[in-house]
C-alpha cells in the first residue's frame, strides 16, 4: 500500500487490528507516533495523503503488534504515567493506571498525617521504569528518593527517565530493602509495586503481557506474595519511628498481604484501598 490518505490508513489498520484480536485504538497510538500529531489533527485532517515511507513504518508496526504481540509502548518507546511520558523498553514493566492510584493515596496520606511539606526519607522497592519514585519526587519535592531494582537494565531505564523529567533520585541495584539496610539509614516512607503474580495465572495472561513484559516484574513465588514476605522481613532494619508502606497489590491479595504484615507489625494501623472496579489494589500500613 502507498500514498494512502490518514483516513484510508486508519481504516486499514482498525480492521486489520480488530481481524487478530487486537485493540482498533492502536491504530491511532501509531498513527500519531509516525506523523507526529495529536489526535484531534488525525481526525480533522483525514484526508492528507501520508508519505509512503511513512506509511511503511506504520504498516510495519502494526503488522508487528497485531503478528506478534508486541506492546505498542515498546514500538513507540514510551508511556504516560500521571501526567508524563516515560520512556520504557522491554527491560521494564509498562506503567499501569492502577499504580497511578498508589500514587493518589501515598499522597492524600502523607497530606492527612500533615507529612507532606517535610522533607521525608522515602523509597520505591523494584522501581522498574522509576514511575513510582520519579512521579513521587516531583509531586512531594520535599523528599530525599531512593530507588531500587535488582534488575540493572530496568535501573538504566529509571536513570534516563529521573534525568529527563527532573527528578533527583538515588538508584541501588539489589534486592529488595537490601542495598537500603546497607546505607543504615531510615525510611519514613516505603512504597513498592512487587512482582504479585502467580505462577499459575501465566496462561491466563495475554501475549503482549508475558511476552513481552519482563518475568522478574510480574511473577512472585508463594501464590504470589513472595516479595511481600521478603520486603515485611526486611522492614525493621529501615524503619523510622513511625512509617508508612505503601503496596500495590493483586485484586485478591487484601487478606494475605494484611496477614503478612500483621505478622510482623502486630500493631500496624492498616487499611486496603480497592480500585475504582471494587477491586483490592493498596494496601496502607502505618507502622
Ligand atoms: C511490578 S514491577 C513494578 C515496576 C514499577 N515500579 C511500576 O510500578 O511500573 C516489579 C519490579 O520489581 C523488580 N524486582 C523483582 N524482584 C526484585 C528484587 N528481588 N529486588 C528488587 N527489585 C525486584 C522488577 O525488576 C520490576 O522492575
Amino acid at each position: 500500500m502507498s500514498n494512502q490518505t490518514i483516513w484510508e490508513a486508519r481504516r486499514w489498520a482498525s480492521s486489520f487490528l480488530t481481524e487478530r484480536d487486537r485493540e482498533a485504538n492502536v491504530a491511532d497510538l501509531l498513527l500519531m507516533h509516525h506523523l507526529e500529531c495529536s489526535r484531534a489533527q488525525l481526525l480533522a485532517n483525514g484526508r492528507d495523503g501520508i508519505d509512503p515511507e511513512l506509511f511503511a513504518q506504520f504498516e510495519k508496526d502494526i503488522r508487528t503488534h497485531a503478528e506478534e504481540g508486541v506492546p505498542v509502548q515498546h514500538l513507540i518507546g514510551q508511556e504516560e504515567f500521571y501526567g508524563r511520558d516515560f520512556i520504557v523498553n522491554g527491560h521494564v514493566l509498562i506503567p499501569r493506571p492502577e499504580t497511578e492510584e498508589l500514587i493518589v493515596a501515598v499522597t492524600d496520606q502523607l497530606k492527612k498525617k500533615g507529612w507532606s511539606d517535610q522533607t521525608l526519607n522515602m523509597v520505591d522497592i523494584g522501581t522498574g521504569s522509576g514511575i513510582i519514585a520519579i512521579t513521587l519526587a516531583l509531586e512531594l519535592q520535599r523528599v530525599s528518593m531512593k530507588a531500587v531494582d535488582l534488575s540493572p537494565e530496568a535501573l538504566k531505564v529509571a536513570r534516563e527517565n529521573a534525568t529527563s523529567l527532573g527528578a533527583e533520585i538515588s538508584f541501588y541495584e539489589g534486592s529488595f530493602l537490601e542495598p537500603i539496610v546497607e546505607t543504615g539509614e531510615k525510611m519514613d516512607v516505603i512504597v513498592s509495586n512487587p512482582p504479585y503474580i502467580p505462577e499459575s495465572d501465566r496462561s491466563s495472561l495475554s501475549d503482549v503481557v508475558v511476552n513481552h513484559d519482563p518475568e522478574l516484574a510480574l511473577f512472585a513465588d508463594d501464590n504470589g506474595l513472595a516479595a511481600y514476605r521478603a520486603i515485611v522481613s526486611q522492614v525493621p532494619k529501615v524503619k523510622a519511628e513511625e512509617t508508612l508502606l505503601a503496596f500495590e497489590i493483586g485484586h485478591n491479595q487484601g487478606e494475605d498481604v494484611s496477614a503478612i504484615i500483621h505478622e510482623t507489625f502486630p500493631y500496624a494501623n492498616l487499611n486496603v484501598i480497592q480500585d475504582i472496579n471494587q477491586k483490592d489494589r493498596i494496601i496502607l500500613a502505618w507502622l
